[in-house]
């Protein structure tokens, strides 16, 4: 039986200038009594420490019981945590374990998860392009960061073309941001597909307004045009702009997935493995977005072992758009970690093939960027214009 013997939340990070949002990662590792191991990830900037003390108790939680009852395990820190289905935090922690599962369970029978989780539908993951326009501020230097994406083989890339504006955007601000779009879209043509995120930031009649300019671009999706809780605005929005609504990556539950498609409010559904409750949550939220005609788009902004399985999944399933990336805009350090085995070309992925989650993890490197605590502040986020927000 492979009985958990220790769950470990292992902060690693490496002070970068050029990628602070990216400069902390969380390893949670999976040790059974008979020495199996397996690795999962979880958040990075915003919520670190409060996620590892999570894990703390997760750990006091799973000890003695076996990594293959996945539900009984989920149960268990439902009933136990008490605030699981309202706590990003916990359900964070817990997708972290999941992952982790997950992992021994695949090396348990020498097989990458995809085989046990219905086998390939896909060899090739088509991509999309995020993390690629830090610093850039002009019209100008959007387009020529988004043709150096297109140079590397992206069909598709998202940007977030707002600057600092929160809950309201002016005239002033639209006229930036449809110049920020329209350089792109000029730059890399009809044939690539431009995704615009707005991170959730506005009230609806703002949105309202971007729609409009928007439309005429023709993006593949807005991503969170409101705020993730205005359902009304949604509703708003929805009954407004035929613009294609992709959200998701701050959903923790499945119920919460169910209410937005039970509405039609989502076209393209974004739900994040480190946060719905890893891989076998994931897998059921796929099964109910299937039966709505929703297609997938996990979002996947942290760090390797989420990419990599994220991946397992997306080689599964019948119901998938195109998934998010920004494996070649992680700190290279994130990279060798597996050493590089998720390669990226010319805009896709294939699923890695080795047993588990599917990579080779550089155990080495753990004691050289462990860190005690979060050390490094996330900085400007990545998605503002550059020397346009508070850094607090
Ligand atoms: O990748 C996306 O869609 C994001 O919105 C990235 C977020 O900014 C990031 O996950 C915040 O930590
Ligand atoms: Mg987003």
């Amino acid at each position: 039986m492979t009985k958990i013997s220790d769950v470990e939340a292992i902060l690693l990070g490496k002070e970068i200038t050029s990628a602070k949002w990216a400069s902390l990662m969380v390893l949670v590792r999976v040790v059974t009594t008979d020495g199996r191991i397996g690795y999962g990830e979880t958040v990075t900037a915003l919520r670190a420490n409060a996620v590892v003390d999570l894990v703390k108790k997760i750990n006091k939680v799973m000890k003695g019981k076996d990594v293959f009852d996945l539900e009984k395990n989920k149960m268990e820190w439902y009933k136990q945590d008490f605030n699981m289905s309202i706590s990003l935090e916990s359900t964070t922690a817990y997708s972290a374990f999941d992952i982790a599962s997950w992992d021994i369970i695949g090396k348990e029978f020498g097989v990458p998860i995809y085989k046990l989780l219905g086998g390939k539908y896909r060899d090739r993951i088509k991509l999309y392009a995020n993390g690629w326009y830090q610093n850039a501020v002009t019209p100008e230097d959007f387009a020529e960061k988004a043709k150096e994406v297109v140079k590397r083989g992206y069909k598709a890339l998202k940007f977030d073309p707002f600057g600092s504006y929160f809950h309201f955007i002016d005239k002033k601000g639209l006229k930036e941001a449809e110049e920020r779009v329209k350089a792109v879209r000029e730059a890399v043509g009809d044939d690539v597909d431009i995704l615009i995120e707005h991170h959730g930031r506005f009230n609806v009649d703002s949105a309202i307004e971007i729609a409009k300019i928007l439309e005429k671009y023709n993006p593949l999706f807005v991503e969170e045009p409101v705020h993730p809780e205005d359902v009304e605005g949604l509703r708003k929005y929805r009954s407004f702009t035929k613009l294609k609504i992709a959200l998701g990556e701050r959903i923790i539950t499945k119920t919460q997935a169910l209410e937005f498609m039970k509405e039609g409010l989502v076209d393209y559904l974004q739900i994040d493995l480190y946060r719905i409750g890893g891989v076998t949550e994931a897998k059921k939220v796929v099964g109910i977005a299937e039966a709505f005609d929703v297609l997938m788009a996990f979002h996947n902004a942290q760090g390797p072992i989420l990419n990599a399985v994220t991946l397992q999944l997306d080689t599964v399933i019948p119901n998938f758009l195109i998934q998010e990336s920004f494996y070649e805009w992680f700190p290279s350090w994130k990279r060798e970690l597996i050493r590089d085995s998720t390669p990226v070309e010319n805009g896709e992925a294939l699923v890695p093939e080795k047993p588990g989650i599917g990579v080779d993890f550089n155990e080495k490197m753990i004691e050289e960027l462990r860190v005690k605590e979060e050390v490094f502040e996330p900085g400007e986020p990545l998605w503002v214009v550059k020397g346009t927000w508070k850094d607090y």
